[in-house]
């Protein structure tokens, strides 16, 4: 049991036995190999290596390139964790280029499982990628690649229209195929209520507590992010010392409740 792969049926198990979920992103085979022994279930290969290891301010220069290469560093040394990549801006704009596209990630890349960022519009695109055995994490909330759109990195549905073209747009997705959903930056009573109405796993970045399980970027838990962190993150590396406390850390208190706490939480 504990040496199988943890594919998308392990974690909807995970939810139903009311066990929380530990997701990080990960852009490399060494911290894959960290990652995996302090018991992190998912390894995000996110687009925002553009921003933490590239040093753009978004994450809209990220190419497949990129990802794919990242990817396969990462794929390399999982054993056991969840592989998920992120399809980068404008990849998955038709659901033809978004299915090339995924071939590329789980082909040469070694994911098993894509993400891409968007509701309604990427409905149509869900359902081509699972038809074809594309396995899909979906994310809805603060859409990074939307940024110059939206005019920030800001927090989304505070305004109850927003909130509830999200529910809807969450439970399309779900629909159309997708197995997990990221939700980011959204209020906690919504991540709460999205939780319990989807029957898919939800992982939350700045959405509270009551969600599935709960993902941060790997470079703002170790402290070392160039610019300002986001508020809902946390630095677990001051407290105990060593890459893999810290990491260990995070894992304990996502599978505790206990992070996020009230600091990092928007009501
Ligand atoms: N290092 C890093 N951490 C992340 O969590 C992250 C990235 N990069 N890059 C991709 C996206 C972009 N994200 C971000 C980036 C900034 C904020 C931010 O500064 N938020 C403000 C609140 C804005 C508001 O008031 O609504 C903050 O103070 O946290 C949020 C999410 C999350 N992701
Ligand atoms: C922050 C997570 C959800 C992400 O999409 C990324 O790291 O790119
Ligand atoms: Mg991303």
């Amino acid at each position: 049991m504990t040496n199988e792969r943890i594919t998308a049926a392990a974690l909807l198990a995970m939810k139903q036995r009311q066990q929380r979920i530990a997701v990080l992103t990960c852009y490399d085979a060494s911290f894959a190999q960290l990652l995996e022994a302090a018991g992190v279930e998912v390894l995000l290969v996110g687009d925002s290596l553009g921003m933490v290891l590239q040093g753009h301010d978004t994450t809209l220069p990220v190419t497949l390139d990129h990802m794919v290469y990242h990817s396969a560093c990462v794929s390399r040394a999982a054993q056991r964790a969840l592989v998920i990549a992120d399809l980068p801006f404008l990849s998955f704009a038709t659901p033809e280029r978004a299915l090339d596209a995924a071939a590329r990630l789980l082909g040469e890349g070694g994911a098993r499982m894509v993400k891409l960022e968007g509701g309604g519009r990427v409905i149509a695109t869900v359902e081509h990628l699972t038809n074809f055995g594309v396995p899909v994490c979906a994310h809805l909330g603060l859409l990074p690649q939307s940024v110059h759109r939206l005019g920030g990195f800001r927090y989304q549905g505070k305004d109850s229209a927003t909130a509830i073209r999200i529910e809807q747009d969450a439970l399309a997705l779900q629909a159309a195929g997708a197995q997990l959903l990221v939700l980011e930056c959204v209020p906690a009573v919504l991540a709460a209520t999205l939780s319990e109405r989807l029957t898919i796993p939800v992982i939350g970045i700045g959405a509270g507590n009551r969600c599935d399980g709960q993902v941060l970027v790997l470079y703002d838990i170790v402290g070392a992010t160039a610019q300002r962190p986001p508020r809902f993150s946390k630095n677990f590396l001051t407290g105990t010392g060593t890459l893999p406390a810290a990491i260990a850390a995070y894992v304990a208190a996502v599978k505790s409740g206990e992070f996020p706490g009230r600091e990092q939480t928007l009501a």
